[in-house]
């Protein structure tokens, strides 16, 4: 059987620079809120864990304030967690935890292994740079410099989400839903193994994205990606991931099938967010 792309073993990270003895004791009991009441620590994940296997998309769903952004930034090396491990394939076969990589290790990985698509693309891209430049501009980060073959490949992506006839026009120029695929074609540039989506079509019509989404999808299929997405949209997860994680104030409160999860939700919790998207 094949091992797991990702493994996320006990994962918490802590917010707050005085914990309380022990941990957060008081912590440990309550689902309902991410502070400690003793000593006020936000506790933005506690005891985390789930595995991704390969090719398959992963959904992390929940409300607003409930761990999603702290998960992706801890597998983009944006944050160290407080306890608990990432393990990947792709690094020492997975049988160290991702942060114990080098500040070198770290950006070879970012810029190779991982892809990632934010909400906002102008936290990816450079407005006024073209669609083919911000792509190409990742792969000079990875260390390729042949023009020829950088601006072959860009096209290629841009070409994968329907916008290699855009590949010399400025970004800025663009429509939302266009820089959104800008953002999907950068964050493929490399070929990464995985590609975290943070919320991607958030904030876009309905039209659009639903087209983004089957053009995620597909290109999912055709190079074989793993996918984390992380979104607090139902519809989303139910169009994209086939298992996911409920959180909930930082903690898994549910796992399992999408189908599952949306038709017979076990917690009470997950029934609140799945009636409340009906
Ligand atoms: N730097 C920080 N200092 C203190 N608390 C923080 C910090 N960053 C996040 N938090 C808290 O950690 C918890 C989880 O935040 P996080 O941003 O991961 O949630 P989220 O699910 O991504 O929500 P959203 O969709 O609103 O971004 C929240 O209670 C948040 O207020």
């Amino acid at each position: 059987m094949a091992n797991p792309v990702i493994r996320v073993e006990n994962l918490s990270l802590r917010h707050g620079a005085r914990p309380c003895a022990g941990n957060c004791p008081a912590m440990e009991a309550t689902t309902q809120s991410a502070v400690c009441p003793v000593c006020g620590a936000v506790w933005a994940l506690r005891d985390v864990s789930f595995e991704v296997w390969p090719g398959e998309i992963f959904g992390i769903v929940g409300e607003s304030g409930a761990g999603k952004t702290s998960l992706i930034d801890m597998l983009d090396f944006r944050a160290e967690p407080t306890s608990g491990a990432i393990y990947y394939n792709g690094w020492r076969e997975g049988k160290q935890p991702l942060h114990d990589a080098s500040a070198e290790e770290r950006r070879a990985l970012r810029n190779s292994d991982l892809g990632i698509v934010y909400q906002n693309p102008r936290r990816a891209l450079m407005m006024g740079m073209s669609a083919g430049g911000n792509v190409i501009e990742r792969m000079l980060a990875a260390g390729e410099r042949h023009i020829g073959r950088m601006r072959s490949r860009a096209h290629g992506h841009l070409d994968h989400m329907e916008l290699g006839d855009r590949m010399d026009v400025e970004t800025m120029t663009l429509s939302a839903g266009m820089r959104q695929r800008v953002q999907i074609a950068r964050a493929l540039a490399n070929r990464p193994q995985v590609l975290l989506l943070d919320e991607p079509t958030t904030g876009l019509d309905l039209s659009v994205q639903a087209r983004t989404l089957d053009l995620i999808r597909k290109v999912q299929r055709e190079l074989g990606l793993t996918v984390i997405l992380v979104t607090h949209d139902w519809g989303v997860l139910r169009l994209l991931a086939r298992r996911a994680i409920v959180l909930k104030a930082g903690r898994v409160v549910e796992s399992g099938m999408v189908t599952q999860l949306m038709e017979d939700p076990q917690a009470p919790y997950t029934q609140l967010l799945v009636s409340s998207a009906l």
